[in-house]
């Protein structure tokens, strides 16, 4: 039997809007069962996620064959459904791997990164799913994806706010504006530029910072993702720097050390009370493919 292991992930961090992803320690694990007449994919999402091969899992998997063999397939996954911590592009990577799985390919990451983030459209998810820690990525005109494995301050851990509702990426983008002011773009660039500085020189208080920079998704989400400026200001009230629109939302994900967490748990719970605070570890693995 052969299980699939995929991390969850929050891209962004502020102003790395489709460039920026890290990689969590919570995995969607997906194992292949027998072979079947029809594909079959047994999970507890409920009954708005297909069982066939309607399942973003099955369609990227035959989207790289057509003909694979159809299978009976488990999944588990603690990874919520669009909130922002990238449940598509865990599924995706999942399909990939699958149908290299299922043809005896062996399979580099770097394949499985350029073809599931052709899925995808955009890398930031995919690149951390694939090779774990934060990935710096990019896309150039003609489709080719690149990623680069920033370093990470050690002591930083992840806790994400996660709202009890869902927001699907497709609308938190169709939200963005077309045009941007000159001076938001410069800024943008300014502050990605020195949050990636700060990666390499392990400064996790200028990172946090930085990560609330964001000068061009956030202000634009904000109807769909209300609660962050609310974090923002009870972190602040506390000291503390470090929070950012997870992906599309609405998750907010602080970036803290484990102390820090543990002061935030109980006003982050009261702030918004139906939603749930979980401490999400920086996962430094991608993918992985497990034979028993
Ligand atoms: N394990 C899965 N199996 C089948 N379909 C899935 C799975 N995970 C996600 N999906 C599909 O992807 C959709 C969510 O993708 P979407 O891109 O909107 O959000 P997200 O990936 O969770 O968040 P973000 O991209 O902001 O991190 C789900 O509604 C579902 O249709
Ligand atoms: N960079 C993407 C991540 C979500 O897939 C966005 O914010 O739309």
């Amino acid at each position: 039997m052969i299980t699939i292991k995929v991390p969850a992930t929050s891209a962004n961090l502020g102003p790395g809007f489709d460039t920026l992803g890290l990689a969590l320690d919570s995995y969607l694990e997906l194992t292949i069962e027998q072979k079947s007449p029809n594909w079959f994919i047994k999970h507890a999402f409920g009954p708005h996620i297909p069982t066939d091969e309607q399942n973003l899992i099955v369609s990227s998997a035959l989207s790289i064959d057509a003909n694979l063999p159809a299978h009976t397939l488990q999944v588990h996954s603690p990874i919520p459904l669009a909130r922002g911590l990238g449940s598509s592009s865990s599924a995706i990577v999942a399909g990939i791997i699958l149908a290299h799985v299922l043809r005896n390919e062996t399979v580099s990451r770097q394949q499985v990164f350029q073809e599931a983030a052709a899925i995808e459209g955009h890398p930031d998810n995919v690149a951390p799913a694939v090779f774990g820690g934060l990935q710096l990525s990019s896309v150039t005109e003609e489709g080719r994806f690149s990623s680069t494995t920033l370093p990470f301050p050690e002591e930083l851990i992840g806790l994400a706010l996660i709202p009890n509702y869902a927001v699907s990426t497709k609308k938190a983008r169709a939200i963005l504006p077309k045009k941007l002011r000159y001076k938001q773009v410069v800024q943008q660039g300014n502050a990605l530029a020195r949050l990636i500085a700060a990666c390499y020189t392990t400064d996790a208080g200028a990172l946090r910072q930085l990560v609330e920079e964001d000068q061009i998704h956030e202000q634009y989400r904000a109807r769909l993702c209300p609660a962050l400026p609310k974090v923002r200001e009870l972190e602040a009230s506390m000291g503390i720097h470090g929070s950012y629109l997870s992906g599309a939302g609405p998750t907010i994900m602080t970036l803290a050390t484990a102390d820090e967490i543990k002061r935030l748990q109980a006003p982050l719970t009261e702030l918004q009370k139906d939603a749930i605070v979980q401490k999400m570890p920086i996962s430094q693995q991608g993918y992985q493919i497990i034979q028993q």
